[in-house]
Parts: structure tokens; sequence; C-alpha cells
């Protein structure tokens, strides 16, 4: 067990909490070096609640979403606890470390598809393009729910009409390759949703689809929240879609956490300065007459990292000799918000609004 204290007040003990990741990290060891693409990440899921990631490209959030299902590809190295709640009701619930399973075992397998399942940005990732949809969503159900084939049918089609799918009945003989690209991310989240996972895990999951397909299908998933009381972990780069979808955000820089809070907090309140220069990024009603902001400069490689803040590179407020001289932690500045700058405390420097 990592032996530090824990940064965010909530825990595994709480009622409402099924899930809490506790200093995750995800090392790649390269001839090159050691490349830290999740580096002491910190996250509680809540019961029935989505908890949005958020971040530009290579801030470490899909590698933090496969470490959570311990699907990390070689050379990857997950260290750290992901402590989930698991089998039983809230008083017999045992509580398993995902890190210590065996990476393939039968334990982490279970649970994979089980307790939590995947949707993708691209669903021929998730379907094979020889087994028709049907065969596909049945064998999760088989696995998870019933042995009798004939329930296991019904049940797929119910899922398949429950998330929207026109015909589900045709939809269950079809091949991946004969729906459209809506139907086809229906048809995905049916299959994550067949088993009755207690936590969906979406990574961009609406980025290749058109805006009407997109605005659907993010609709449906919080309907699917709300009826099934299911954990959603949204990942994406895009706050609107964060504003849409989330009940509690974790903005990741360069592998680390670096502002967690409720949504409008975040919103309305940030305190990090790389969290107010993404949402000075967007266009909103707010700063539409105002000219935007890119923010300068890409996530470095995260590999022979300096010493310090990860932003200093990029970031306006940074003081040589202070935010480069050590590593910063993530700083409560109160109930619920947490930030991981020296200024964070400072109104004038991190401070309220934007
Ligand atoms: N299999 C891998 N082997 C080596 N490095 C990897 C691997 N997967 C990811 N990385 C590196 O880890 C860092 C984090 O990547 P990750 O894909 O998690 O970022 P992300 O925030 O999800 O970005 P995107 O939105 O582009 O997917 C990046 O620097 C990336 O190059």
């Amino acid at each position: 067990m990592p032996n530090r204290n824990r940064p965010l007040a909530a825990s595994i003990q709480d009622k409402d909490v099924i899930l809490q990741a506790n200093n995750l990290k995800v090392h790649f060891h390269l001839d090159e070096g050691r490349l830290k693409s999740v580096d002491g990440v910190d996250l509680i899921i809540r019961k029935g609640k989505t908890l949005g990631i958020v971040g530009e490209s290579g801030c470490g959030k899909s590698v933090t979403s496969q470490a959570l299902l311990r699907i990390v590809p070689k050379p990857g190295q997950v260290e750290g606890e992901i402590l989930l709640k698991r089998n039983g009701g809230e008083e017999t619930a045992e509580v398993v470390d995902l890190v210590k399973l065996e990476a393939d075992g039968k334990e982490i397998r279970d649970v994979r598809g089980g307790e939590i399942a995947m949707i993708f940005q691209e669903p021929m990732k998730a379907f094979s393009p020889i087994h028709t949809i049907g065969d596909q969503i049945m064998e999760a159900i088989l696995l998870h729910r019933t042995k009798d084939k004939k329930e296991a049918r019904e049940i797929g089609l119910e899922t398949l009409a429950s998330v929207g799918m026109s015909n589900p009945k045709q939809r269950l003989d079809e091949y991946p390759h004969q729906l459209s690209g809506g139907m086809r991310q229906r048809a995905m989240i049916a299959m994550a949703l067949a088993s009755h996972p207690k936590i969906l895990i979406a990574d961009e999951p609406t980025t290749a689809l058109d805006v009407t397909v997109q605005a659907q299908v993010l609709t449906l998933i919080n309907e699917l929240k709300e009826k099934l009381n299911t954990s959603v972990v949204f990942i994406t780069h895009d706050l609107g879609v964060i504003a849409e979808m989330s009940d509690e955000v974790a903005v990741m820089y360069l592998g680390k956490v670096v502002e967690y809070t409720d949504v409008d907090t975040l919103f309305y309140g940030p305190r990090h300065p790389y969290t107010k220069a993404l949402l000075n990024s967007i266009p909103s009603v707010t700063n539409r007459n105002t000219r935007l902001e890119s923010i300068e400069g890409t996530v470095p490689y995260p590999m022979n990292l300096p010493e310090g803040c990860g932003f200093y590179s990029r970031c306006p407020k940074a003081q040589s000799g202070v935010c480069n001289a050590a590593d910063i932690p993530l700083i409560k500045v109160r109930d619920n918000h947490y930030v991981r700058c020296l200024f964070a405390e400072d109104q004038n420097t991190g401070g309220e609004g934007q």
C-alpha cells in the first residue's frame, strides 16, 4: 500500500463510493527511459454519478481508463491501488484491489464486462466483424447474467430496444458493418450495458459522430445512468460535453490530476491556470465577444521530466525557483475542491472566475 496521505476526503469506506483509485501510476519502461503516462492519480467514483475526466491529447486520460480495467498494453506497469466494491449488497460488498489481481486472471475478467464495462470512440474496436451483433451481445449476457440461451436472446433484444435501436429484432442478426455509425454506437452501448455493469467507462464515445447523433448518444447515456443507477466515467477533451455529462470532474495534465471538483465549481470557480486556459479556449455564451485564446505549446512528452509543476512551461503565472523547485501536491482549497497549484488559494493569481 502506498505510504502517503490520501489527498481526497472521500474514500471507498463511504457508502456512496464504488471505486477509489489511490496514487495510480502507469509507467512504460522503454529503451529511451521511463515514460510516466499516469503519475499518481487519485479518483473517486460515486454510485449513480458521472466523473468526467478532461484534458488535452496526451494528458493520460485513456491510459487511466485502461488501468481501471487492467488492459494497459505491455510494457506498461500499473502501480497504486484501484479499490472496487464488488459482490453483495451495501453491507456485504467486499473491497478488491484490482492492481493486485493477475492481469489476465479469472477475477479481473469477471470484473471486466461484469462490474466495469467500457465503450470506445470506434465501435468496430468492440465488435468482431465476423459475428452478428446478437451473438456478441448474447455472449456478454451468457457470461454474466444467465446460462439460458433463449433468455439471453430476450435480454439482448430488450437491451437493444432500450438504447433506441430501430428494428432491434432484425439488428440482432446483422453484422457490425451493416449498421450506420450511430446505430453501431448504440449497439456497443447495449453490449456494454447487457451485463448490468456498475461502472460504465466511456472514452470519447461520440467524437467520431455527427453533432445530432452525438447529442442523442449523450442523452442516452444520461438516461441509462438515471434508470439503472450506473456510475459513469466520461473521458473527453471537450469541456462542453463535460458540462452536459458530469457530476464531478478531474482535470488531467501530464499524467496528473490538476483540479478536482464538482462540475459547477469547475465552470464558475476554477482555480488552476490550466483549467482556466482550457475554459478560455472554448467558445461560450460568456466569452463569445472576446477573442478566444488557445493554450500555447503542447503537452510535453512524459519522459525525463524536470522537477516541479508539469504546467510550468506553459503557465502564465509560473514563478522560477518556486513552481519548478519540487513536485506540487494536490491542495484542498475547500470542501470537495482540490487544486495542484501553489497559488490556488491566492485569489489574485489562481482565484475565482477567469
Ligand atoms: N501503449 C503505449 N506505449 C507507450 N506510451 C503510451 C502508450 N499509450 C499511451 N502512451 C503515452 O502516454 C501518454 C498519455 O496517453 P493517453 O492516450 O492516455 O492520453 P489521452 O489524454 O487519452 O490523449 P488522447 O485524447 O489523444 O487519447 C502519451 O504521452 C502517450 O504517448
